[in-house]
């Protein structure tokens, strides 16, 4: 591979970008910038070679290009590169959920033999150019979730990239993906946004702030992410997250239940259950 080209040069693809420069990626890296001051900034960070507002002059040359928009954005961005892909340039993506990214680029390019669907799942509660840590992607997992028309070829060049900045690549479905997801990470960022709005619009909320320690600082850090890229999370796999809420509900109610009848063991259970499961698998 050449030249790497990344649209959206955030925390996400100016750290991948970042992480390729630190492991002495030999090709070029340009970035597709909404705003010129983004590309002067990924510049001065030594992120990327160069950079355009303008489609035409960076996707063109490129092999590789990386969409790292918000979920909702995407569609758009693709119909931007689309007439200055060369025939044989591979598109893939950071994107947080799957299914819809595979839609919009069969309604866009039609044919996915080139299209590699990729979801780090590593990050961080920062936003922007000014957020990118080459270290982000060391020993984290990328999932990619090829189709059974995807280029085997394709997916194995996006793997190595991934790679060589220190990640482990898996390969799963991208329903399952959705699905998955929506559990570990989607749940817990609307869980915290939601817990973090009732406190501050609820009375008392300066001194709950004040007092706030150790466990609300764990529980509620990601509760500072983007509220942008949130919205398109949530829009974007609606149903795998409504499952999951209602899951959550329903699990909420019963221990609600036993603390409102005082039914220690059942309250001990859950928490018991609970540890178990994390301190296995985390
Ligand atoms: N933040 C995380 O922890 C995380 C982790 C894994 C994957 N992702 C996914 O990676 C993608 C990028 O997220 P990020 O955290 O880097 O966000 P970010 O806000 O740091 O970066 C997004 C980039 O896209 C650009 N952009 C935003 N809206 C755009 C639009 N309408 N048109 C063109 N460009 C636009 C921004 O200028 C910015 O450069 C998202 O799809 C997100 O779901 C995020
Ligand atoms: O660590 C964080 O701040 C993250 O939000 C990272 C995180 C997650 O673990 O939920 C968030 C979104 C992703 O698409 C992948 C990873």
């Amino acid at each position: 591979m050449n030249t790497l080209c990344i649209v959206g040069l955030g925390m996400i693809g100016g750290s991948l970008a970042g992480a390729l420069k630190q492991a002495n990626f030999p090709g070029k890296i340009v970035a597709l910038v909404r705003s010129e001051a983004t590309g002067v900034r990924g510049l001065e960070l030594g992120l990327i070679d160069a950079f355009s507002v303008n489609a035409a002059d960076v996707i063109c040359d490129a092999d590789v290009v990386m969409l790292a928009v918000p979920m909702l954005s995407m569609r758009e961005q693709m119909q931007l590169i689309k007439e200055h892909l060369k025939p044989a340039a591979i598109v893939t993506d950071a994107g947080s959920v799957k299914a819809p990214f595979i839609k919009d680029a069969r309604d866009v390019f039609g044919d996915l033999s080139r299209v590699v669907p990729g979801h780090p799942i590593a990050g961080r509660e920062k936003t922007g150019v000014d957020a990118a840590d080459a270290s982000l992607y060391q020993n984290r997992r990328v999932l990619l979730t090829p189709l059974p028309e995807t280029d085997a070829a394709a997916t194995a060049t996006v793997q190595q990239l991934w790679e060589l900045v220190g990640a482990e690549v898996e390969v799963l479905g991208p329903e399952q993906h959705d699905r998955v997801l929506a559990a570990t990470s989607h749940l817990p960022h609307v869980l915290a946004f939601a817990l973090v709005d009732t406190l501050a619009t609820q009375q008392e909320a300066e001194e709950i702030f004040r007092y706030a320690a150790g466990g609300f600082r764990d529980f509620t850090r990601i509760a500072s992410s983007d509220a942008i890229m949130w919205r398109d999370v949530c829009l974007t796999n609606r149903e795998a997250i409504l499952e999951s809420m209602d899951n959550l509900d329903a699990h909420l109610k019963q221990l609600r239940h036993a603390i409102d009848i005082s039914d220690g063991e059942a309250i001990e259970a859950t928490f018991v259950r609970a540890r178990k499961a994390r301190d296995a698998n985390t």
